[in-house]
């Protein structure tokens, strides 16, 4: 089945707090979007690839990020929003195959064999996301901190992306959350409330997302460690 990858990387990385975009951080002599790109690149299921970047930085992205790659899938460059779920749904407005697979330009370390499951899983049943299972015990506090209640963990997963679908119920259910005004924190939350299923296949502790400043020093040791990154 052949997909289209949608990597959003149109955010400002605010809680990074450093004046460059952490898309464009370097990780191990690399921008971070750059060893993303090249995951998806190497994955055989991806037809074309959608980078939904901010506005102002597409001829830099265009530049500075994709012809250095030199990749060799048809690639699509496309203006963010103002929120991630605006950028994915300009994003998917370019999707030209009949799966999407959804990714934040962030999260580096996705091994292309990874993508390909939820690409299958999608084509399959309609909806697949990676996670993993909560490890912790799960304590739900007041704004106080106090604690209220322990969670019963086994069935807590924690999602990351790729988070993949058919293409028009991903479509559908991004025009319905605009319609109804709904924001969510991921895709798979959108599909979810159409009464739709989304499975979840098991990523690894690996898959992370670059978001505050001590997760370029895990990035780091987590690229030193992978000998299938380029
Ligand atoms: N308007 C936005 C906001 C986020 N993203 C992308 O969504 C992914 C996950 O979002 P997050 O880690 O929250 O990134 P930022 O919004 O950039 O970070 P922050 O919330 O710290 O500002 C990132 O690849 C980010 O670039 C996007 O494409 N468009
Ligand atoms: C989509 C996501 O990466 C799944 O873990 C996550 O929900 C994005 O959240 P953020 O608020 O943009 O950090």
């Amino acid at each position: 089945m052949k997909a289209s990858a949608v990597i959003v990387a149109g955010g400002k990385g605010l809680r990074m707090k450093k004046k460059t975009r952490k898309q464009y951080l370097f990780l191990a002599g690399q921008p971070v979007l750059a060893i993303t790109l090249k995951a998806f690149n190497q994955c055989q299921e991806i037809n074309e690839i959608i980078l939904v970047v901010p506005e102002d930085d597409l001829d830099f992205c265009r530049d500075h990020i994709l012809s250095p790659l030199g990749l060799n899938k048809k690639i699509k460059l496309i203006p963010g929003g103002l929120e991630r779920q605006n950028s994915v749904y300009n994003g998917l407005l370019a999707v030209n195959e009949p799966v999407a697979a959804i990714h934040d330009g962030v999260r580096p370390f996705i091994h292309p064999r990874q993508i390909t499951a939820t690409i299958n899983q999608a084509a399959e049943t309609g909806a697949c996301i990676l996670g993993i299972k909560a490890i912790d015990t799960l304590k739900q506090a007041d704004e106080k901190n106090q604690v209220e209640q322990t969670l019963e963990r086994k069935s807590i997963w924690l999602a990351q992306t790729p988070q993949t679908f058919q293409y028009d119920l991903i479509l559908t259910a991004h025009q319905r959350a605009i319609k109804d005004k709904y924001t969510g924190t991921d895709d798979a939350a959108l599909v979810e409330r159409l009464g739709k299923k989304v499975t979840i296949i098991p990523g690894t502790v690996l898959n992370i997302k670059i978001t505050s400043p001590q997760d370029l020093i895990l990035a780091e040791a987590i690229h030193s460690a992978q000998s299938w990154q380029v």
